[in-house]
């Protein structure tokens, strides 16, 4: 039964999923930092929020640990080389609370405009003020987007509809999405000068920390407002208090803090109560969207348990489900190449793995692919320390090299697969192909062959000598194993061939061991002998 550690606080809809799903499930969100570190290696799964810090402290120590399951969007809690490198899958949920942040911004927008906080503090406080309370139309105004992705793009669309005037700056958009909303690209100087609100939409990267700081606030007009419900880190606070004491801005809502919780003692903005209006990192917190992120990550978190992929993976290249249905035969048939390629090299130490595709699979993403031999290749080797996460981290630590190419050359057939290794004591190289019957391996060593690709093998790499296959075959016949199909390859008379067997039944390694005589009495010079179960 797999553990699965809850350390945020999440609806109970999803834990309710991991439970039905048999998991063994801790409900935690209030565990001290020291009995966190301390538990963390009994899970095989865990489900946080922005609250949890998932460190490389945290990280090293959680060594059961397959699945990170993020129930929300922004992910810079979590140390996503750190989980890669150990092989840990991360998701986000990142649809489930969009609504929610986009709802929130415009919120916050519409209380900034219109003092609607500070008139409800001071009316709770019996006093009616109708002059210090009076706010300004949002109609006409320009808001400025950073950041125009789920959430900003829908900010502007509901912006769009009160008659504001929404540009955005976003260095990483296609255009034509932008276009397609009618928001014109600044750059961001532009944005931060042009608009009467400046709304931050961006995740939380090297870029992006202090995005807004001292200079930017000095850039701004004195009638801007600042809305931050992207992360913290985005704006330097105490930058922004300045800003406000000096009157350099007009204001700023803020959801989210660069210290959470948010103490009198760590937050200069709280000295601002008429010019700065401060949630507690409420963007995602709707009652919807708390159950979609839950229920989404549960979800998640079960399948990846049961060796599926995530759908939102962060860590591994996302595919379309469409996209995975139709590539997964192409998949499949790299894999198989790696266990074929991975049981014929043997002990040899690899060097390099290169991987050709030609044809229909190249209307594909290749990087599923790829991944997929890699792991399948170096997997005899680390068992199930290598899976689809780190497969390039380990391939690199080992100083093996991984290519891959494409060419759209393929013969006869609709599709072709090439894996090539480089070992010490030689190369080796594989071509497969899929076809709707099943899989075929084409060519060996540069030898055209044709045979199914499943079931078991004996393959022997030698010099061509008369003799060779006779001698073979009577020694699979007197151990009573049957050859179901036998292809042989060579270059030239005499040059290097290759025998494909397939057999019915497993050679002992005494077999093994007289085909190997017979062959060195002939004098073939063996370069390989392996039997190869798929
Ligand atoms: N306050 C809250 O409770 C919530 C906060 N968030 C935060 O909102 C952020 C945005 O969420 P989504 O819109 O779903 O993400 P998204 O990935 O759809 O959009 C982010 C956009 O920022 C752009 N971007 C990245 N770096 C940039 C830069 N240096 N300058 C300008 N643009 C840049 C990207 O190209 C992308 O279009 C999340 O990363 C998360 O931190 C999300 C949900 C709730
Ligand atoms: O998950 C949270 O703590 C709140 C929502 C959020 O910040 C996010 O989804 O990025």
């Amino acid at each position: 039964m797999y553990k699965v550690l809850v350390s945020d606080n999440i609806s109970q809809k999803g834990i309710d999923i991991l439970e039905e799903a048999g998991m063994d499930v801790d409900f935690k969100p209030e565990q001290s930092r020291d009995d966190f570190l301390e538990n963390i290696a009994d899970y095989d799964g865990i489900i946080v929020r922005s609250m949890t810090q998932l460190d490389k402290e945290v990280l090293a120590k959680a060594k059961s640990l397959k699945v990170i399951g993020r129930a929300g969007t922004g992910y810079d809690n979590i140390d996503l080389d750190q989980a890669t490198k150990r092989g840990i899958f991360v998701f986000n949920t990142p649809t489930g609370n969009t609504i929610s942040a986009v709802e929130h911004t415009l919120g916050l927008m519409l209380a900034l405009a219109r003092n609607i906080p500070q008139a409800n503090q001071a009316l709770h406080n019996d006093i009616w003020d109708r002059k210090k309370y009076q706010g300004v139309e949002i109609k006409g105004k320009t808001l400025g987007i950073i950041g125009l992705g789920r959430i900003g793009s829908r900010v502007a669309k509901r912006a769009q509809s009160f008659g504001m005037n929404v540009i955005a700056n976003d260095p990483y958009l296609a255009p034509e999405k932008a276009e397609n909303i009618n928001v014109p690209l600044k750059s961001f100087e532009e944005v931060i000068k042009e608009s009467d609100y400046v709304s931050l939409h961006t995740p939380l990267t090297d870029e992006t920390y202090h995005i807004l700081s001292h200079k930017e606030f000095a850039m701004m007009d004195q009638n801007t407002r600042v809305i931050n419900c992207a992360r913290g880190q985005n704006i330097d606070t105490a930058a922004l208090a300045k800003a406000i004491e000096e009157n350099k801005i007009a204001g700023a809502a803020i959801d989210v803090h660069e210290e959470e919780p948010v103490k009198a003692s760590n937050n200069p903005l709280l000295k601002y109560p008429d010019q700065v209006i401060m949630t507690c990192h409420l963007g995602g917190t709707t009652t919807e969207a708390m159950d979609n992120v839950a229920i989404m990550a549960a979800e998640e978190v079960v399948s990846v348990l049961k060796n599926n992929l995530p759908e939102s993976p962060l860590n591994i290249p996302a595919m379309d489900p469409q996209e995975f249905i139709k590539a997964k035969p192409y998949i499949n048939l790299v894999t198989k190449l790696g266990n074929f390629m991975a049981k014929w090299k043997g002990h040899h130490r690899i060097k390099s793995i290169e991987v050709e595709y030609a044809g229909e699979v190249n209307n594909y993403s290749h990087k599923p692919m790829t991944l997929s031999l890699v792991k399948s290749v170096l997997e005899p080797i680390l068992d199930d320390r290598i899976n689809l996460v780190n497969a390039m981290h380990i391939a690199e630590e080992r100083g093996i090299n991984v290519k891959e190419s494409q060419t759209q050359h393929k013969g006869e057939l609709n599709n072709i697969i090439t894996v090539r290794l480089n070992t010490n004591k030689g190369k080796y190289s594989l071509a497969g192909t899929y076809l709707p019957i099943g899989f075929r391996v084409i060519e060996i060593n540069g030898l055209r062959v044709d045979l199914d690709l499943s079931g078991e093998f004996i393959i022997v790499t030698y010099q061509d000598r008369p003799g060779v296959i006779g001698k073979i075959g009577t020694t699979l016949g007197e151990e009573n194993i049957n050859i179901a199909n036998m292809q042989v390859g060579r270059q030239t008379a005499g040059g290097e061939a290759v025998m494909l067997m397939q057999i019915d039944s497993k050679p002992s390694s005494e077999t093994m061991g007289k085909i190997k005589d017979h062959l060195d009495a002939l004098n073939t010079n063996v370069k390989d002998l392996s039997y190869i179960a798929m």
